[in-house]
């Protein structure tokens, strides 16, 4: 069975379809780094790695582009603030995202396009706007005007008269009609910029998108992700752009993930109501909060809780606990299970419920529930008086199956929790000042392989993930 993704555009779900066989173009947008993420942010970096996951599961070869918006009003604002400039905050922030983001298991992305790495094509992609007659030059600026585009409002269903009666200009702003949008902004006094055929100054959100789209996928791409809030105007905008200027379908797919909520309210750096990712990772196994996070459908809102926390810990050890009993049992198996074939058949009913809920607009809600069921299953057969190790096996190796599609790992050694790694690093200070080297090193070198690394300093120990 194929694919059916819920496509924004269409408002349906839909077969999917490659443009090119066995392989995705995938486009998601990335953060804007002035500041940690908050777990809102991380939703639709972990919704949409699991996208990929699957399809890499089915066998697709997916090129996977995330963006960074490296420059910025926000990061303009927060490097004058802290006295740095604008390339400090952006690098720092960018590390940052990347390090969050794979604790929690998301994988590298193909590409991760900087803003800043990218001027000399997203100019050219603004020249080209403008002699094609979408787009005007005004004292430094330049504007895109959406109604020499036919189709603006086709991602947000919404007419383009609906839009004008709600556009206002803002003072300051050089644009013909509200509804226009700016590509390139004159640069401010003092400001960072760079040179471009209407001076010096630098781009708009929107085109960047466009020009790295572009860039590293191509004029049509399979998938383009981001949060709900990017629906309109970014997406429309980027759609917009891209289509008046390659006078091609931009995107087939548009996947958009609903919002985590606090108190039924967006969670958000500008009212103020967010948990920072790196905060809750201080607390909480990583795999813990992507269980928390896949345990809702990525269209449906979540409303954050440290109940709903606690709940998927309580899952993800049920099904931890599950896997061990089954690893228990392979010793004292006699292999004397008359119905080992069956069993082997049931199993793989589950690896196509699996599928069957996956294939339905990535319903992960659903696919964990098939999980559930699996090591209940498991538990049925444990109880029996003969077991095979052909059918423990198979019943381990789905489990992990599930779990690695999900991005989600329970083997022990594969993660060091915080406070044993805590525990471990006092160890080895009792250890030291009981002269107790060999200990010592003995801990140091335990931690270095489980990628742990130790900075001593004088205020005592620091570790970080390497
Ligand atoms: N509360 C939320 N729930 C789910 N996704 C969110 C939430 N807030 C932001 N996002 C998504 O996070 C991604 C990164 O967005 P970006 O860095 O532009 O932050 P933002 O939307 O400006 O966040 P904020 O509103 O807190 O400033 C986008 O895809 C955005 O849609
Ligand atoms: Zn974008």
């Amino acid at each position: 069975m194929s694919i059916k993704i819920y496509n924004t555009l269409t408002r349906e779900k839909q077969a999917f379809q490659p443009i090119e066989e066995g392989k995705v173009r995938m486009y998601v947008c990335g953060p804007t780094v002035y500041n940690y993420i908050h777990i809102g942010n991380a939703r639709p970096a972990i919704v949409f790695d699991t996208v990929r996951r699957y399809l890499e599961y089915k066998g697709f070869d997916v090129n996977y582009v995330l963006n960074f918006t490296d420059v910025d009003d926000k990061i303009i604002k927060t490097a004058n603030e802290l006295g740095e400039n604008v390339f400090d905050v952006s690098n720092r922030y960018i590390d940052a995202y990347l390090e969050d983001v794979s604790r929690l298991g998301v994988k590298k992305a193909s590409h991760n396009p900087r803003v800043t790495d990218t001027m000399q094509d997203i100019i050219h992609f603004i020249e080209s706007l403008v002699e094609k007659g979408y787009a005007y030059e005004a004292d430094g600026d330049v504007y895109f005007k959406p109604r020499a585009f036919e189709g603006y409002g086709k991602l947000s269903h919404q007419s383009i008269d609906e839009l004008r009666s709600g556009a206002r200009i803002q003072i300051g702003e050089k644009k013909d009609d509200p509804l226009d949008f700016a590509l390139w902004k004159a640069a401010k006094e003092g400001e960072i910029s760079w040179d471009s055929p209407w001076g010096k100054g630098r781009p708009g959100w929107h085109i960047e998108c466009s020009a790295m789209a572009k860039k590293y996928l191509g004029e049509t791409i399979d998938i383009h992700a981001g949060g709900q809030d990017l629906t309109f105007p970014h997406h429309e905008n980027e759609i917009a752009q891209s289509e008046a200027n390659n006078g091609k379908s931009f995107a087939n797919y548009w996947m958009h993930n609903g919002y985590i909520n606090i108190n039924n309210e967006k969670m958000s750096k500008s009212l103020g109501n967010f948990v920072l990712t790196r905060d809750l990772l201080a607390e909480h196994d990583p795999n813990v909060i992507r269980f928390f996070m896949l345990s809702v459908h990525y269209r449906h809102p979540i409303n954050f809780s440290n109940d709903l926390l606690e709940s998927a810990k309580n899952s993800l050890e049920r099904v931890k606990t599950s896997y061990q009993n089954l690893e228990h049992r392979k010793a004292s198996s006699t292999n004397l299970d008359h119905q080992a074939d069956e069993w082997l058949e049931k199993i793989d009913d589950f690896k196509k419920r699996f599928e069957a809920e996956m294939d339905d607009d990535i319903n992960t809600a659903n696919a964990i529930s098939v999980l559930f069921d699996l090591t209940k299953e498991a538990n049925v057969y444990l109880n029996q008086d003969h077991t095979s190790v052909e059918v423990i096996n198979l019943f381990q190796e789905t489990i992990l199956t599930f779990l690695d599609i999900l991005g989600i790992t329970i083997k022990e050694e594969e993660t060091l929790l915080d406070e044993v790694i805590e525990e471990l690093i006092q160890e080895r200070n009792d250890a030291r000042k009981n002269r107790d080297f060999n200990r010592a090193d003995e801990i140091r070198d335990l931690l270095k392989e489980k990628g742990i690394i130790l900075e001593d300093t004088p205020q005592g120990v620091r570790w970080k993930r390497g």
